[in-house]
């Protein structure tokens, strides 16, 4: 594996890269990914100096207000994929529709910046992006991605790559790869990223929602009471790089009715998926409170049953979702919980 790749071409270095794990990868996968690149190095160099608490003065399709940098990384990134000349239609949370990027091949939903409500503490925040093969979003699931990213803006720029079995030919992969700004190059900083099946450290999201969710308090206090390590930033992109990178933990974010559900399926949880199945963890969608008992209840046996994140439709440009990543023993774990009647 070529540690350093030297840049020739805009694309070349990702490339060279790639084609360590997909032989036959599509050039215009390459260009999507490298466009991907790129507009994050823009985003990593702009938050450097960028207001964090700056209002756009407008807000998105949720009423949410917009900060300056939202609206920045929101543009540079249609920007980007719109010069790629390799993406059909692309959507973001900012921007929740498929808009026409006039090129061919690809169709990318993504989450401009994640973390908007820590940045001004100049927490570690990111960007997240899925990418399906072909034209549309609205109707897909993560299952249908070729390959998602995570870019982590902490001390040092970071890029969580994975590829789908459709596009390695054989097995899923995830990779890290490092960018050095003075020379406007990634390397490969972590040729596989593994996920342990267990590893006692937890990040509990929405935690609000124990509140009115009997199983979610009760899976928190197993947590404590086995002495896990809590690792929990309020930003689901460094709070997920942590059990990527570390090689072990679980992540979790569970609605319930005083707390609902607000992250996206496309623009978030699909993306995010992919990167952890890739790496040999697990996704589930968190159930609301008694899901279980309401559906044995229901009758015909149907217990509510663990669905993988991947295989949720997208049947609007809005659904929101709960969820938990991690490791396999520990999604069983949290499925122990969720799913008990
Ligand atoms: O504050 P909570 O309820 O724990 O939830 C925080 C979650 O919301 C998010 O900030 C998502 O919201 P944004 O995409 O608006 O930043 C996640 O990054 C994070 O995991």
């Amino acid at each position: 594996m070529t540690a350093a790749a030297v840049a020739t071409s805009p694309t070349d270095w990702l490339d060279t890269i790639l084609k360590d794990y997909a032989p036959d990868i599509d050039p215009k996968l390459v260009k999507t990914l490298s466009a991907i690149a790129t507009a994050c190095e823009g985003i990593s160099r702009h938050l450097w100096t960028a207001d964090g608490e700056a209002k756009a003065g407008s807000s998105n399709a949720y009423g949410d207000d917009q900060l300056d940098i939202d609206l920045y990384a929101d543009h540079i990134i249609f920007e980007e994929m719109k010069a790629s000349k390799c993406v059909a239609v692309a959507a973001s949370e900012e921007k929740p529709q498929e808009l026409e990027m006039g090129g061919e091949g690809y169709s990318v939903a993504f989450d401009p910046l994640d973390g908007s409500s820590i940045i001004d503490a100049n927490f570690a925040v990111g960007s997240i992006f899925g990418v399906w093969h072909g034209r549309g979003l609205q109707g897909r699931t993560g299952r249908e991605q070729a390959a998602s990213c995570m870019a982590v803006y902490g001390p040092r720029t970071h890029l969580a790559l994975a590829l789908a079995g459709s596009v390695t030919r054989g097995a899923p992969v995830a990779m890290d790869l490092l960018l050095h700004p003075e020379k406007r190059l990634w390397t490969v900083s972590k040729a596989k990223l593994t996920i342990a099946p267990a590893g006692k450290v937890f990040a509990p999201g929405n935690l609000r929602a124990t509140s009115d969710h009997p199983q979610y308090k009760a899976l928190f206090d197993h947590w404590v009471g086995q002495r896990y390590t809590l690792r929990y930033t309020g930003g689901m992109v460094p709070d997920v790089y942590y059990s990527l990178v570390k090689g072990k933990g679980v992540f979790a974010n569970v609605p319930s009715p005083s707390a609902p559900a607000k992250l996206r399926l496309l623009y978030e949880c699909a993306p995010i998926a992919l990167l952890v199945e890739a790496a040999g963890g697990r996704s589930v969608v968190a159930p609301a409170p008694g899901a279980a008992a309401a559906a044995a209840a229901a009758g015909g046996g149907g217990a509510a049953a663990p669905q993988s994140v991947l295989d949720v439709v997208a049947d609007g440009m809005d659904v929101r979702l709960g969820v938990c990543y991690g490791g396999v023993d520990e999604v069983a774990t949290f499925n122990r919980f969720m799913f008990a009647s």
